[in-house]
C-alpha cells in the first residue's frame, strides 16, 4: 500500500487505481479545496535494477515534463516527492489509455483512427522541435480525454525519452519489442538513432488503430518478432483491412519501412494526402484550442474566487 506525504494527503484524497505501467501505478484523486478530480502517477525510483539509471530516468522525464506544453501532451499539475518516490498529480484523462479501445479485436472507425493519429503527430512534432525524442509510443501511453469517440489525446511517459546508450539499450529490450523500430536492433548501440524512431511506432500504432491487431506478433510458425521488425515484414489481412482507405493503407507502408532515411517523416506525414482532411482538421484544431469563455471576455482567463490565493500554475 503506497503511504503519501503528508503536506499531498492534506491537499488530495486517494482514490482506487486507474492504470497500471512498467514502473509504477496510476491512481485517481480528488483535490480536497475544489474536489477536481485528478490522476496520480507513482514512480518508485528504486524499481530499476540499476539504482543510477531509474533516478537520472525520472529526473529526465520530470525536466522534459517541466519544459512541455503542447495540448496533445500531458500536463502536470503538481509534484511531489519522497527519498524512493514520485508522486506526479496530472491532468486527469477520463478516457483512459487508447490500449483499451484498439484492444477489443477490431479496429476503430478510419475517421476516428485519423483524429487520434493526426493529434500523435502534431504532439511528436512538437517534441521533435523541441529536441526530445519519445521512443516510447505505444498504445499504453496514448491517453484520452472522454469516453467520446472524437475527443482530445494526450501523448505521455517519457521514461524512455533520451539518446540512449549501448549500455541502456538492453534495459530497452527488456520491454515489449512489438512497437521498437528496427534501426534499435540494429545499429542503435553504435551510431544512435534518431526521431525517425518515433514515426516507425507512429506507423505501428496506426496500424493497430486500423487493423485491429498487431503488424508485428508472437506466432509459433513465425520468426520472432525482432527478426518480423528488422524484416519489416507485415501483413494486411483482408478480413481486416477491407474497409480501410488505399490512403490509410498508404501512410502505413510509408511509416513501415525498415530503413529510417527512407521512412516518412513526422514532417511529411502531416502533408499526406490522407490528412488533408479539413473535416478532420477543423474538429482537431476545435479540440487542441477550444474557444475559452476568455477569447470573448475582455477581462484575463480565470475568474479569480475569492479563497483562491492567486493562480500558481
Ligand atoms: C508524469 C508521468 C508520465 C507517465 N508515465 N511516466 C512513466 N511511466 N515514467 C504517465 C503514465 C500513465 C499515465 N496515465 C494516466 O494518466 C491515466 C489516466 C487514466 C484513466 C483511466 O480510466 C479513467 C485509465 C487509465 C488511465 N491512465 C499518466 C502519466
Amino acid at each position: 500500500q503506497t503511504i503519501f506525504p503528508k503536506e499531498f494527503q492534506e491537499k488530495y484524497l486517494v482514490s482506487r487505481g486507474i492504470g497500471t505501467g512498467v514502473c509504477g501505478e496510476v491512481k485517481l484523486a480528488f483535490e480536497r479545496a475544489t474536489c477536481k478530480k485528478v490522476a496520480v502517477k507513482i514512480i518508485n525510483k528504486k524499481n530499476f535494477p540499476s539504482v543510477g539509471t531509474a533516478t537520472r530516468n525520472a529526473e529526465r522525464e520530470i525536466e522534459i515534463l517541466r519544459r512541455i506544453d503542447h495540448p496533445c501532451l500531458i500536463k502536470t499539475e503538481d509534484f511531489y516527492q519522497t527519498e524512493d518516490t514520485y508522486y506526479i498529480v496530472l491532468e486527469l484523462m477520463e478516457g483512459g489509455e487508447l490500449f483499451n479501445r484498439v484492444k477489443a479485436g477490431h479496429g476503430l472507425d478510419e475517421a476516428v483512427a485519423k483524429l487520434y493519429f493526426y493529434q500523435m503527430l502534431m504532439a511528436v512534432e512538437y517534441l521533435h522541435r523541441n529536441g526530445i525524442i519519445h521512443r516510447d509510443l505505444k498504445p499504453e501511453n496514448i491517453l484520452l480525454a472522454s469516453q467520446a469517440k472524437t475527443c482530445l489525446i494526450k501523448v505521455t511517459d517519457f521514461n524512455q525519452s533520451k539518446i540512449l546508450e549501448g549500455e541502456t539499450l538492453s534495459r530497452t529490450l527488456c520491454g515489449t519489442p512489438s512497437y521498437l523500430a528496427p534501426e534499435v536492433f540494429t545499429r542503435a548501440a553504435t551510431t544512435g538513432y534518431g526521431p525517425s524512431v518515433d514515426a516507425w511506432s507512429l506507423g505501428v500504432l496506426l496500424f493497430v488503430c486500423l487493423g485491429g491487431y498487431a503488424p508485428f506478433y508472437e506466432h509459433p510458425s513465425r520468426p520472432s518478432v525482432q527478426e518480423q521488425i528488422i524484416q519489416g515484414e507485415f501483413t494486411m489481412v483482408p478480413s481486416k483491412w477491407k474497409g480501410i482507405s488505399d490512403q490509410a493503407k498508404d501512410m502505413v507502408r510509408k511509416l513501415l519501412v525498415v530503413d529510417p532515411s527512407l521512412r516518412l517523416s513526422i514532417t511529411s506525414a502531416l502533408q499526406h494526402p490522407w490528412l488533408q482532411d479539413p473535416a478532420m482538421l477543423a474538429q482537431a484544431n476545435k479540440l487542441m484550442y477550444p474557444p475559452q469563455d476568455s477569447d470573448t471576455e475582455p477581462s484575463h482567463n480565470k475568474r479569480p474566487r475569492e479563497d483562491e490565493e492567486g493562480d500558481n500554475g
